[in-house]
């Protein structure tokens, strides 16, 4: 048997599969379709993170192929009817990143309101500003959730530890699996989000509903003090709309963890704004998320593989 990688997978993992099967692993195969084409022909499995865009042609090729590893959560880059309809199954490391965005999110939030980075390269410079850096508390402010499943429940729960009110709009979310009572969640609609929020947190996949789901209208009920947290997808926020928004004083900033051309050059036009802080899609980074999700999914390959019951399966009924 052959497992293909095209992405950056840590060494453990691919260490395990070469147990039961011969593993090519090339972390920039995503960047070469043709190469891509060629390579997946005989393999039987294939293991991606969320740049390898496994679409209609990919899955036409690799006429052998049985399952697809997703290194993470997000599935937008993979052609979910495709697979289905080829029979092709999908495991992925459900919530295993979920406490490493909770993290970045609530690091996003204390950076955005305590200066200490700027404080302290102002200190190296030989001054002792001590006015200039007069910071704001997230005690009592609002954390708005757009989304509040695997990731949205966890940063409430840390949120609400600081002493901060936090609303959410999911209108899909089933009670039964994040009862609101105890995630401490306030329900509310979309535009209460919008216009009660000072942090609002995006949550949400990349769907064809969710694409550009925040833009002008959107930006013009926030508070001019508000910040927009995007760690979710490029695309579900109108990036024009967003630069316009914040240049024009009508949100305060955005911290932007992915765009929806990952990854961009440094003249991007979102790069331009001091209101705007762009990370490189590391908010599920960390050595302990990648740890857990490397072993999740070599495991569940090998699995699928051989056969047996994976309980990481992504559903087929969507
Ligand atoms: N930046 C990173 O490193 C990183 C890491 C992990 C996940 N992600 C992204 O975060 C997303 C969310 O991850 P998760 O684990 O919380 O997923 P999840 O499936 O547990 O939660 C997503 C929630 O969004 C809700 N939802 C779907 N469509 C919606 C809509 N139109 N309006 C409002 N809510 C809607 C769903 O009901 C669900 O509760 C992933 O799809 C992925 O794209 C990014
Ligand atoms: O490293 C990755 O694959 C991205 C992680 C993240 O966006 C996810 O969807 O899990």
């Amino acid at each position: 048997m052959k497992i293909l990688i095209s992405e950056y997978m840590p060494e453990s993992g691919i260490n395990r599969m070469r147990k039961i099967a011969e593993v090519e692993y090339n972390p920039d195969l995503w960047r070469n379709k043709q190469e891509l084409i060629n390579k997946i022909i005989d393999a039987d499995a294939l293991v991606v993170r969320n740049q390898t865009i496994v679409d209609q042609e990919i899955l036409d090729a690799g006429k052998k192929l049985k399952v697809i590893g997703r290194l993470g959560v997000g599935l937008d880059n993979i052609n979910l009817l495709a697979a289905k309809q080829r029979n092709v199954k999908i495991v992925s490391a459900k919530n295993a990143n979920s406490v490493s965005v909770a993290e970045y999110v609530m690091a996003v939030i204390l950076t955005a309101s305590r200066p200490i980075i700027q404080a302290g390269e102002d200190v190296k410079k030989g001054n002792w500003n001590r006015k200039l850096f007069t910071g704001n508390e997230i005690y009592g402010k609002t954390l708005g959730l757009i989304g509040t499943g695997e990731i949205g429940h966890r940063l409430a729960k840390r949120a609400i530890a600081f002493g901060m009110k936090v609303i959410g709009y999911d209108p899909y979310i089933r009670e039964f699996d994040y009862p609101f009572s105890e995630t401490g969640i306030t329900k509310v609609e979309l535009a209460e989000v919008l216009k009660e929020s000072d942090f609002v947190s995006i949550h949400v996949p990349l769907t064809n509903e969710t694409r550009n789901l925040l833009s002008t209208k959107e930006f013009n009920l926030m508070k001019k003090n508000a910040i927009i947290i995007n760690t979710s997808r490029g695309g579900i926020v109108d990036e024009s709309a967003l630069f316009k928004a914040v240049e024009s004083g009508q949100i305060a900033g955005a911290y932007l963890d992915v765009l929806e051309n990952e990854p961009v050059e440094k003249d991007y036009f979102l790069l331009n704004s001091s209101k705007i802080t762009v990370t490189p899609h590391i908010a599920g980074l960390t050595e302990e998320s990648q740890e857990r999700i490397t072993n999740i999914i070599s495991d569940e390959i090998m699995k699928v593989l051989e056969g047996k019951e994976s309980l990481f399966l992504v559903s087929s009924d969507f």
